[in-house]
């Protein structure tokens, strides 16, 4: 058996980001991710083909995975780990496992794995998040004061890591609540909860819980369309303090994200 030359490599995969701030958190994620693993060559990928095009109309160039791994295999990496910033294994996170796993089919790679999303079906990785999410709540919160997180949500089964991450954050703090754009546990659900509590607060925190700022956080979230959350506590009275930072912006959630990473990379042998 002649010996293969190990050629390691890591590909992070991010939905992307066309934004100033976006770029500068994914910037900080890739050093971390370098400073933690510093003889592995770290590349990035897309999955948002629409993100890719406005990136390329910006002339600013960007791979989708299927590509990033065409060219890695091209470059006879022969070890790779492909970590999503994702927070659920849902439909975005499928697509990235479905490449990787068509990669693997051509036994161009000796060994190709995909790292964990922040949340899985594990109770450890939601308490585990749930940890990270209320060591970072806003300074600024007087006590009583309510903070909502709003995440993506998705009609995937993976939809309820959501409501195990809320339940997990209301055990430990009642007045942080947590809904989805696109998911079960909806604003209005969220304005009820708070109503039924009967506790006076003049105010609400509205925070992201999605990796970067996109125009998800900047517009259904904070925006000023009538459809917006904060548009929509505001016309229930409720004024809103929106903080305009992606998860990954929180040492925390970096930390699981590499350390999702560095377990996968243990399944290469
Ligand atoms: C399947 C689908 C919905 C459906 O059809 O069910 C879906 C699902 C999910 N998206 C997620 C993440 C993000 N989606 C965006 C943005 C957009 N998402 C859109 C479409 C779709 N998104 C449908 C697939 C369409 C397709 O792929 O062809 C766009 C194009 C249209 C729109 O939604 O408005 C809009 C472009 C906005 C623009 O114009 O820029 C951003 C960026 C941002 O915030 O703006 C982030 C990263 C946030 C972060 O950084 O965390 C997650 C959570 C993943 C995770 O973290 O786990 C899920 C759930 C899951 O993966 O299951
Ligand atoms: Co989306």
């Amino acid at each position: 058996m002649y010996a293969i030359t190990m050629k390691r490599g890591i590909l992070l995969a991010a939905f992307g980001s066309g934004s100033s701030q976006g770029e500068s958190t994914l910037r900080r994620f890739d050093a971390q991710v370098r400073k933690a693993f510093p003889d592995v060559s770290v590349r990035w990928a897309f999955t948002s083909m629409l993100m890719r095009e406005r990136l390329a109309s910006e002339r600013k160039k960007s791979d989708s995975v299927h590509k990033a791994l065409k060219k890695m295999a091209f470059e006879k990496f022969t070890h790779v780990a492909v970590q999503p910033v994702h927070v659920i294994p849902g439909l975005e996170y499928g697509d990235i496992v479905s490449d990787a796993d068509e990669l693997r089919a051509d036994g161009t790679f000796a060994s190709l794995v995909v790292g964990a999303p922040l949340l899985t079906e594990s109770q450890a990785s939601v308490d585990r998040a749930a940890r990270a999410l209320l060591a970072e709540l806003p300074s600024g919160r007087a006590p009583g004061e309510p903070v909502l997180f709003m995440g993506h949500g998705s009609r995937h089964a993976a939809e309820s890591r959501y409501e195990a991450l809320a339940a997990a954050v209301r055990e430990r703090d009642p007045l942080v609540l947590m809904g989805t754009l696109n998911g079960t546990i909806r604003l209005e659900h969220i304005v009820e909860h708070l109503r039924a509590s009967g506790r006076p607060f003049d105010r609400v925190w509205l925070l992201p819980l999605l990796a970067v700022v996109g125009r998800h956080t900047l517009e259904d979230m904070a925006g000023d369309s009538e459809h917006s959350w904060r548009s929509r506590l505001e016309a229930e009275g409720i004024a809103c303090v929106p903080v305009l930072r992606g998860m990954m912006e929180y040492q925390g959630f970096m930390d699981i994200w590499v350390g999702n990473l560095a377990q996968a990379m243990k399944g290469w042998g």
